[in-house]
C-alpha cells in the first residue's frame, strides 16, 4: 500500500552559523526556478534475481529536477531500483521512461567507493566522466571547471592515493558532474565518510543540485541524510513503495532542528513498525 504523507513543521529555532552561511549562499544564488533535469515515469516495474522477487509492480513518477531519497531496510531493493533507473540492470517486467530522448550521458551514477583510476591524476580521472566527449577541444577546461565546482581546483595534478576519503569522493562527484548529467543517481555515496565530512559533502551535493538543476535520486541508509536533502522520500518495503513522503521544509535545512528530527523519527518508526528489530537499518 502506498501512503502519502506531507511534512511542514514549525520554523521557530534560531539559525546556527553554518546555516546562516548556507542561507546567504542560497539567497545569492536565488530561487531554483530552471530545471535541466529529466522526469522519470516508472510503470509496473518488477525485478527478480532467480526466485528472489526483489521489486514488484512499482509505479512512480518523478518530476524533472526533484531530489528524491530512497530509504528502507538492508536488502529491500534500494540499489536494485537505482540500478534499474541507471540502466545497469534490466527489469523483469514493466518500464522506465526517462524524459524525452534521454542519452546515455544524461544519466550518471555515483557510488560509495569513488572508483578512481590510481594511475591517472585527478584531472584525468575527472575527464573520464566525459566519455566520448573526452576527445573534444574543451574537455580539459570542462574537467577543470568541475573540479573547481567541488572545491578541488588546486588538486588537479595530484594522484588519487594522496587524497583523503572525502577528497576522493569530491573527485568522483566532479567526474559525475563533468558531463552535465540531467539525472544523477547516488548509491550511498557518503556511507564511508566520517560524520563531519559527510555533512560537508551533503551541503556540496545540495548546492550542485540547486545550481545545476538535475534530477537527483539518492539511495541512503541514513534517514537523517534523506530528510536533510530530499524533496521527497520513498520508503521501500516488501518489494514496493510503502511510503511516499513530501518533505516541505525550506532550504537550506538546519541539521539537528526539531522539524528534521521529527520527520526522521517518524520515518524510522515506520521502518521499524512490525519488525520488532532495530538493528538492521
Ligand atoms: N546481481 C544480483 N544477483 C542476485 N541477487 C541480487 C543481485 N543484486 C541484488 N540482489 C539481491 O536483491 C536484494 C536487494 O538487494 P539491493 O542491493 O537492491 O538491496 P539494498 O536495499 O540496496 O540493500 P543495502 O541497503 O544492504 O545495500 C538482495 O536480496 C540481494 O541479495
Amino acid at each position: 500500500m502506498q501512503e502519502a504523507l506531507r511534512f511542514r513543521l514549525s520554523d521557530s529555532e534560531p539559525l546556527g552559523r553554518a546555516e546562516i552561511i548556507e542561507q546567504a549562499r542560497f539567497g545569492r544564488r536565488g530561487p531554483r526556478t530552471v530545471s535541466r533535469g529529466l522526469s522519470l515515469t516508472i510503470r509496473n516495474l518488477s525485478k527478480s534475481f532467480g526466485d528472489n522477487e526483489v521489486l514488484r509492480g512499482i509505479d512512480l513518477h518523478i518530476p524533472a529536477g526533484q531530489f528524491v531519497a530512497v530509504v528502507g531496510r538492508s536488502g529491500c531493493g534500494k540499489s536494485t531500483l537505482l540500478r534499474l533507473i541507471a540502466g545497469l540492470e534490466t527489469a523483469t517486467a514493466g518500464s522506465i521512461d526517462i524524459g524525452e530522448q534521454a542519452r546515455a550521458e544524461d544519466i550518471r551514477v555515483m557510488f560509495q567507493e569513488p572508483r578512481l583510476l590510481p594511475w591517472a591524476r585527478v584531472l584525468s580521472n575527472v575527464e573520464v566522466g566525459l566519455g566520448r566527449e573526452r576527445a573534444s577541444v574543451d574537455a580539459q577546461a570542462r574537467a577543470e571547471s568541475a573540479l573547481v565546482e567541488v572545491g578541488l581546483g588546486d588538486k588537479r595534478a595530484q594522484w588519487p592515493a594522496v587524497l583523503s576519503g572525502g577528497q576522493r569522493q569530491r573527485v568522483a562527484l566532479a567526474r559525475a558532474l563533468v558531463s552535465r548529467p540531467r539525472v544523477l543517481a547516488f548509491d550511498e555515496p557518503l556511507g564511508a565518510l566520517d560524520a563531519l565530512t559527510r555533512i560537508s559533502m551533503q551541503r556540496l551535493l545540495e548546492r550542485v543540485w540547486h545550481d545545476q538543476g538535475f534530477t537527483a535520486i539518492l539511495v541512503t541508509h541514513n534517514v537523517s541524510e534523506a530528510v536533510a536533502l530530499a524533496d521527497r522520500i520513498l520508503v521501500i518495503e516488501n518489494g514496493g513503495i510503502a511510503h511516499d513522503i513530501d518533505v516541505d521544509i525550506p532550504r537550506p535545512r538546519r541539521r539537528g532542528s526539531a522539524e528534521l528530527a521529527a520527520l526522521e523519527g517518524s520515518i524510522l518508526k515506520n521502518l521499524l513498525q512490525g519488525t520488532g528489530d532495530t538493528s538492521d537499518l
